[in-house]
């Protein structure tokens, strides 16, 4: 398999059709980096124009540049997302300078390793105010200033917290929030013709990763081995299914979850069965954007 090429000449190799977004607007969060970063290069493939939003404005600034060597058009705008004004101001500005926004990729994100016993409030509340209330204000600031009046489609990226999130337990407990708010807008909205879904990744092997220290990677490491599949997910995997539920394939879908794991909440400590012994990949799908955290976690048979 081959790695998508999104700096060079190659572009972005994708099993949907070409023009699908042609004149959409969506608005990625965490769009410098790891799944938002693989998500914003489909979307472009495919004929949107992305708005891409995070805390580090050199790294959308990256992005942005990658996008326009095969034409893709992209928009810049530092915010962090829990900070209500800026989200306000930096959903004006989507608007502003491209004239519409047709869907948002809820998908900034991320927390530390903690047991519940050592985090703080403090520590408590900015993971829950990434996770949560940060989503909150990106829907809703979307749904006011646009799509109530046009329709649409939101994606909120959330995590593999089925039966409990032990060791991100701050997280687990704000994705959770995320993924009932989900559900609410689905109902809330759906006459304005918004749909609402979640994408939860289990452990996929983005630069996300790569935040963690080396104690916690080799844990992920060893947790490879309880994936039924037998290996991590890549970016490009995530993406598809962010692609698929924004697009009008997934027209009647709305308060739905795609989980995209691998299996892993279905391993069950009852179940004593080998995982795959090999990877399993999608040939259709390109790895991961990340050669990082690629050679690290290797998410090919290597
Ligand atoms: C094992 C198997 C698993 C197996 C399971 C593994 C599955 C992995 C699946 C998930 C993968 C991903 O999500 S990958 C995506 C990863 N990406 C990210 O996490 C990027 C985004 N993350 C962040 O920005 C930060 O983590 C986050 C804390 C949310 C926000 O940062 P801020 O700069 O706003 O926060 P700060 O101001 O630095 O700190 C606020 C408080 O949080 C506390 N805090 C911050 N980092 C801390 C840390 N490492 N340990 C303790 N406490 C911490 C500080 O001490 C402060 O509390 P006081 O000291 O009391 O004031
Ligand atoms: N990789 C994995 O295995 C999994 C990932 N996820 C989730 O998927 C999403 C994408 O993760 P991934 O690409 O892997 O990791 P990254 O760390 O690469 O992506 C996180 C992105 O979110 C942005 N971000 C974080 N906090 C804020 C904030 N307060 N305001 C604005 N932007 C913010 C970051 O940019 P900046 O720092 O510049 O603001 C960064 O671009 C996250 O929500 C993550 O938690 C869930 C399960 C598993």
């Amino acid at each position: 398999m081959s790695s998508p090429n999104t700096t060079g000449a190659g572009r972005y190799t994708t099993v949907f059709r070409d023009g699908l977004f042609d004149g959409q607007v969506i608005v990625v969060t965490g769009g410098g980096s790891g799944i938002g970063r693989c998500t914003a290069h489909e979307l472009c493939r495919l004929g949107a124009s992305v708005a891409l939003i995070g805390r580090r404005v050199e790294r959308l600034e990256a992005v942005r540049g990658e996008l326009a060597v095969h034409g893709g058009e992209a928009s810049v705008h530092a915010c962090d997302i829990r900070d209500e004004d800026a989200v306000r101001a930096s959903v004006a500005a989507v608007r502003a300078e491209h004239g519409r926004i047709d869907g948002l990729v809820n998908n900034a994100g991320g927390q530390f390793p903690a047991p519940l016993e050592k985090i703080s409030a403090n520590g408590w509340d900015a993971v829950v105010r990434t996770n949560l209330t940060g989503g909150f204000l990106m829907a809703r600031e979307v749904y006011s200033q646009q799509l109530h009046a046009t329709g649409g489609s939101i994606v909120n990226i959330i995590a593999d917290i089925w039966g409990g999130m032990p060791t991100m337990g701050h997280s687990g407990a704000a994705r959770a929030g995320m993924l009932n708010l989900t559900e609410t807008a689905a109902c809330e909205w759906a006459a304005a013709g918004v749909r609402v879904n979640a994408v939860a990744p289990g452990w996929i092997a983005s630069s996300g990763f790569d935040t963690y220290d080396e104690a916690m990677q080799a844990e992920l490491r060893r947790l490879k081995d309880k994936v039924p599949l037998g290996r991590y997910g890549t970016e490009a995997e995530v993406s598809a299914a962010i692609v698929f539920l924004l697009s009008p394939a997934a027209a009647f879908i709305s308060g739905s979850c795609v989980r995209v794991d691998g299996a892993v909440p279905n391993n069950r400590h009852t179940w004593n069965g080998p995982v795959s012994t090999r990877s399993v990949p999608f040939d259709g799908f390109p790895l991961a954007t990340m050669p990082t955290a690629l050679r690290e976690y290797g998410s090919d048979d290597s």
